[in-house]
């Protein structure tokens, strides 16, 4: 039902499981080479489906802890970053793997990063479903990307349109009229 006001299909369920494939066992090889033992932070809501794909596949000791931040309302950036839950975790001389759905203007990522470097981690890097270059105000790269997308709002694999369409196992973009 929710799929019938999808007007395309950016990225299919197959792809993008293929690509978790992909990311997951890079992102093995460089943490079995470190021999840490990174807590993999999910930021809430949106990277809960690309957390499961990726964390079942991965074969090293990890633990795992979520976060809530945001810094969105509707479709628009108000480029203010808010804590709305924190970790459970101490992450305090910890290797964290921020899990994130997408990197837009990269606010949230660069916010998230400078917080868990003042908390003493010792190294912190990022996985990103998507990532929206064209987009960005910060300077600031994931470690791990999914994919690139150009400059489309886009809603799926746990990315919301007003807390919708977080279920749609694929990417796509809405029909116009349902902006209305
Ligand atoms: O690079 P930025 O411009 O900062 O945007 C990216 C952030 O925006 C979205 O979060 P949102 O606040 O919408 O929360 P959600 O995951 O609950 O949808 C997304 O999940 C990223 O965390
Ligand atoms: N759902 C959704 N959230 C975003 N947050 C930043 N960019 C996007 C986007 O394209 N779609």
């Amino acid at each position: 039902m929710i799929a019938q006001d999808i007007e395309k299909v950016l990225l299919s369920e197959e792809e993008i499981e293929n690509r978790c494939v992909e990311l997951a066992h890079q992102i093995e090889a460089d943490y079995k080479e470190s021999g840490d033992t990174p807590i993999i932070v999910g930021l809430l809501k949106g990277s809960v489906p690309f957390m499961a794909e990726l964390i079942k596949r991965f074969e090293f000791p990890c633990e795992i802890d979520f976060m809530s931040v945001s810094s969105y309302d509707g479709t628009e950036s108000i480029g203010d970053v808010r804590i709305l839950k924190d970790m459970d975790l101490s992450c305090k001389n910890r290797s964290i793997l921020v899990v994130e759905d997408i990197i837009d203007t990269g606010r949230t990522l660069v916010e998230v990063k400078k917080m868990f470097k003042n908390k003493g981690c010792l190294d912190v890097r990022c996985v990103t479903l998507l990532d929206k270059p064209s987009r960005r105000v910060c300077e600031i790269e994931a470690d791990y990307v999914g994919f690139e997308v150009p400059n489309e709002f886009v809603v799926g694999y746990g990315l919301d349109y007003n807390q919708k369409y977080r279920n749609l196992p694929f990417i796509g973009v809405l029909k116009p009229e349902i902006y209305q």
